[in-house]
């Protein structure tokens, strides 16, 4: 009999990529798989794409730290949420359910532990966010991308275990000539890479074109804007090339960078960091879960993997000061970044899997 998993989370790609990379595993193995997430969600679209995996949707409700009317609303849609997953969990009946977080994930794990079924928990941020403080107390195991990262709650702490960052292979496969080709850009200029997010940074958008004729004084600049994010009125700079989002190319476009400017999600940084690329991270910094990637930043900066530029202090010629800075002490970063083990992290959780799937 096939073995059965059910996956959540999602709301934003970070938050979807490592269930993609455990998927694909778990299908050449031949599993059964599940996926439960929002109606219009990205975790709909990006898992969309994988026509062996069978997608429910269920409602779900933004869990706020702050007030809003429509708090209200969304209280009763995850309420709604944790009844259909409940229901669609005694349907699919799942050895086992597996959660990257985000709002959607709440209900599924929640419906897990009401019917016993095993959960397990991976937190991408050093800081658990919000939906994944909630869910551990229902699930078996809650499993960090982060060595250092605590939580309060002793019985939640005792199910904790590091695992290290879930990291997508497939970038390990790109090409500096195919990023370059890609671009139209040279082979003689260095190339930064900026980009905010799987949803794009209108503040980090902002900032590169104001700052596009001093980088492009130094660097030929590719930037991933965001979904609707482009300015095609910037196109006619020579050596400035813009994207709303990428798929495959991703993978190339990062081996021809030299030098990347990110926001500071779990997924973005680790995967620069399993490349070796210097970083300077411009993390989120409003409240609420975003806190996660301050977080996030200051550890890799004291890492030495990354330099840092905090939204309050972020104008053009700071912004110029730390590109240069981050590019004339690569070998710094670099070497540090080496001298790591990224480890095998989905190795361990294909394990877990297993064992808390198997009868
Ligand atoms: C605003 C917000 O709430 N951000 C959170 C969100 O970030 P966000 O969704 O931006 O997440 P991450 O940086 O973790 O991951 C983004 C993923 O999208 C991929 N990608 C990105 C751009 C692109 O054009 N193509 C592409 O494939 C990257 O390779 C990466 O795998 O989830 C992260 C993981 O919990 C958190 O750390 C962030 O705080």
């Amino acid at each position: 009999m096939k073995q059965v998993v059910v996956f959540t989370g999602g709301g934003s790609a970070g938050h979807v990529t490592a269930n993609l990379v455990l998927i694909s595993k778990l299908l050449q193995e031949g599993w059964e798989i599940h996926y439960i997430g929002s109606k219009n969600g990205i975790e709909r679209r990006l898992v969309g794409e994988l026509e062996q995996v069978r997608y429910h949707a269920v409602a779900t409700g933004k869990l706020r730290r702050y007030w809003s009317w429509q708090n209200l609303t969304d209280i009763f849609r995850l309420i709604l949420g944790i009844f259909q997953a409940y229901g669609l969990l005694f349907r699919i009946k799942p050895g086992v359910v597996f959660s990257l977080g985000g709002f959607v994930s709440v209900p599924v794990v929640i419906g897990a532990g009401w019917r016993n079924i095993p959960a397990l928990i991976l937190e991408p941020d050093l800081h658990p966010g919000l939906a994944n403080r909630i869910s551990v107390r229902y699930a078996q195991t809650f499993c960090t991308t982060f060595e250092e990262t605590k939580i309060d709650n002793k019985r939640a702490a005792a199910k904790m275990k590091f695992i290290g960052p879930v990291v997508r292979e497939d970038l390990n496969k790109g090409t500096r000539e195919r990023g370059l080709d890609l671009c139209g850009f040279t082979a003689e200029q260095p190339v930064l890479l900026v980009m905010g997010g799987s949803q794009g940074a209108e503040r980090i958008n902002r900032l590169t074109r104001a700052a596009l004729p001093g980088l492009l004084e130094r660097f030929q600049v590719v930037h991933i804007c965001g979904k609707g994010k482009m300015d095609l009125s910037y196109s006619y700079y020579e050596g400035y090339k813009q994207f709303e989002f990428v798929q495959q190319e991703l993978a190339d476009i990062l081996a021809m960078s030299d030098v990347i400017v990110s926001r500071a999600g779990s997924g973005a940084i680790h995967e620069c960091l399993s490349l070796h690329k210097p970083m300077l991270l411009i993390p989120h910094s409003s409240g609420g879960s975003r806190m996660g990637q301050i977080r996030n930043a200051q550890h890799f900066w004291n890492k030495g993997y990354a330099e840092l530029l905090l939204e309050e202090k972020m104008n053009v010629p700071a912004f110029l000061r730390s590109v240069e800075k981050v590019y004339n002490n690569r070998s710094f970063y670099e070497d540090n970044m080496r001298a790591i083990d990224t480890g095998h992290a989905a190795e361990q959780i294909l394990e877990l899997i297993s064992k808390a799937g198997s009868p």
